[in-house]
């Protein structure tokens, strides 16, 4: 369970958030939407870990998450672990000189036996569809193809939760159900699915739960699929983001 309280992001640039609450449990899938600028992946990137809200609090369970407590390797590492982050631009993701090397370096940091890598790498790109651009140069490929070698790559590592900053940005309108409907079996293999996207028409039949953020950075609403259905006024606000 992944807990904000109160929490506020000031960049230097003016306010990113306002005062949000939110808890979200493990093993749901939610959509966070809302207007450009509106504080989606400043939210996700405080849920990593990356960046730490200036004021409120941020707690995974009984664990609350400060920048003391992320000073200590082990337990970024095992944040990190726990909580993986697909970015919204993924040339700030990808480093390695394969895509092979690229998924299989988070597991090689953990330590795992070179057998137990192989096997993981083998797994998650099969499972996102990259087997055979496993030989290739990340930076080389198409933005779609580098969208699953980053999800491959965070996969690798079996986090729990799953952030994804639009995911679906640059891929085809096929690429696009096949990613949701991986993350939908992610989900029913009991993974929790964070997703910032502008675009509910895609995500309104897989996400069970929607947080909703307005323009000035608070929280609009957060609603279950159900409740949203019964409210078809907000959902033609949604269709129009
Ligand atoms: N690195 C930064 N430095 C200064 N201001 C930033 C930075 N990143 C984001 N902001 C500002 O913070 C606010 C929230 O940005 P954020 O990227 O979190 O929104 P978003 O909802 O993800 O937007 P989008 O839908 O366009 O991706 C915006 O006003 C943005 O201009």
């Amino acid at each position: 369970m992944l807990t904000l309280a109160n929490i506020s992001f000031q960049y230097p640039s003016g306010l990113a958030l306002d005062q949000i609450n939110l808890t979200l449990p493990a093993g749901a899938f939610v959509g966070l939407l809302g207007p450009n600028g509106c504080g989606k992946s400043t939210l996700l990137r405080i849920l990593s870990g990356l960046a730490q809200p200036t004021t409120g609090t941020y707690q995974i369970d009984d664990q609350l998450i400060t920048a003391e407590w992320l000073k200590q390797p082990q337990q970024r590492q095992a944040l990190h672990q726990k909580i993986g982050f697909v970015f919204q631009n993924s040339d700030l993701q990808l480093f390695n000189a394969t895509v092979n090397a690229e998924v299989a370096y988070g597991p090689q940091q953990l330590g795992l036996a070179p057998t137990v890598v192989a096997h993981r790498v083998a797994d998650c790109l099969a499972l996102t569809g990259c087997t055979d651009l496993k030989d290739r140069i990340p930076y080389q490929l198409s933005g779609g193809e580098k969208k699953r070698v980053a999800l491959a790559s965070v996969l690798a590592l079996n986090p729990q939760v799953l952030l994804l900053d639009e995911p679906l940005n640059g891929l085809t309108a096929g690429a696009q159900q096949e990613m949701l409907t991986l993350l939908q079996q992610l989900q029913q293999a009991g993974k929790t699915i964070i997703m910032a996207s502008h675009n509910f028409q895609q995500i309104k039949t897989y996400a069970q739960r929607f947080v909703i953020f307005n323009a000035d950075h608070t929280l609009a609403a957060d609603l279950t699929a159900k409740a949203l259905q019964a409210q078809p006024d907000l959902q033609a606000e949604l269709a129009l983001l």
